[in-house]
């Protein structure tokens, strides 16, 4: 586990505009590990008083909606972290512009939001951040990948690094690979969630208990990914370990391969990829 830092890492004000469940993964592990005092946290939102009232009392971050603080918190934080859907981020791009100043620093997480297109829309060079993290960061497990802007100095570059480093792991990627990822680590939780409903509900209908079938599935998936990550050995020599000779793991497996289960898993990830691609180009055209 990560060793919580005994004075917090950042010590400036974090703005995140858009306080929906990506802002909370992030905002809960920041400050389960103590890397940024929870006053230093400003979550803003269009127009849900009740979401901020909520993310003030789980967390103690600050919260705002009314337009005036907004623009206020937007104009002088340090790190502004855009955390809004794909369909509203040119809108808020737009307005934010014209209120930065070249050092500010301007992190997204927006799925298929290019350094370009965001540079575009904000109409100045300002140093940038593209980032893809998922939500497992709200427990500290989360996997980001990260690209920067020619702009962004060592200093931003290591502010943007403490945050998802101190959420996850991190991988510093060529933009280009971005949508890839986003495939694999950014959009994955949903796909390892969606087997194990399968799961769970083939233990259901095999006459388990509902939280016995929860647990053991639980289980299973938590022990196979530390089984790879702590032997270092790869997915297919563990499966074989699994899989006796004309066993009941094999028979399983023959099924998942009728279902074309590798090939269909390649498809999701590179449909994912291109989805991204797409919600990309539509926010490009923002640009014209
Ligand atoms: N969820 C995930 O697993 C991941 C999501 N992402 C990316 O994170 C981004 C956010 O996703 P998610 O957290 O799921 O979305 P949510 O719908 O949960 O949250 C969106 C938030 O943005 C706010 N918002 C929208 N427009 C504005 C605006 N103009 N000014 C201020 N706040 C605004 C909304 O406020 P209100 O409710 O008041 O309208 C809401 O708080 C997306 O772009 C997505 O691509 C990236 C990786 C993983
Ligand atoms: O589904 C989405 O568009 C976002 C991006 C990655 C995970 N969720």
């Amino acid at each position: 586990m990560c060793q919580q830092p005994a004075i917090p890492l950042i010590n400036h004000n974090i703005v995140f505009y858009g306080a929906g469940s990506m802002a909370e993964a992030i905002v809960r592990g920041m400050i389960a590990r103590n890397v940024v005092e929870s006053g230093r946290i400003i979550m803003l939102n269009r127009s849900s008083s009740e979401r901020l009232a909520e993310l003030r009392s789980r967390y103690g971050v600050l919260g705002y909606n009314a337009p005036e603080s907004k623009l206020e918190a937007l104009r002088t934080a340090p790190v502004i972290v855009l955390a809004m859907k794909p369909k509203d981020a040119a809108e808020a791009l737009r307005t934010l512009g014209p209120l930065l100043s070249p050092d500010q620093l301007v992190i997204s997480v927006i799925a298929g939001l290019t350094i370009r297109t965001m540079q575009g829309l904000l109409g100045n060079p300002q140093p940038v951040v593209r980032s893809m993290p998922n939500t497992s960061s709200s427990i500290g497990l989360g996997a980001t990948g990260i690209a920067f802007s020619k702009e962004v100095g060592e200093e931003s570059r290591r502010t943007a690094l403490n945050i998802f480093e101190a959420v996850g792991l991190t991988a510093v990627i060529d933009e280009e690979r971005m949508e890839t990822l986003t495939g694999i680590s950014g959009s994955g939780p949903a796909y390892i969630y969606y087997m194990m409903e399968a799961m769970i509900a083939a233990g259901i209908r095999g006459g388990l208990p509902l939280e016995q079938s929860r647990e053991l599935t639980v289980q299973t998936v938590l022990g196979a990914a530390r089984m790879v990550q702590q032997t270092g050995e790869e997915p297919a020599a563990l499966r074989k370990k699994v899989t006796s000779p004309n066993g009941s793991t094999q028979a399983a497996i023959e099924v998942l391969e009728r279902g074309d289960f590798f090939e269909t898993v390649i498809s999701a990830v590179n449909r994912c990829a291109e989805r991204s691609r797409e919600m990309g180009s539509a926010l490009e055209k923002e640009l014209h």
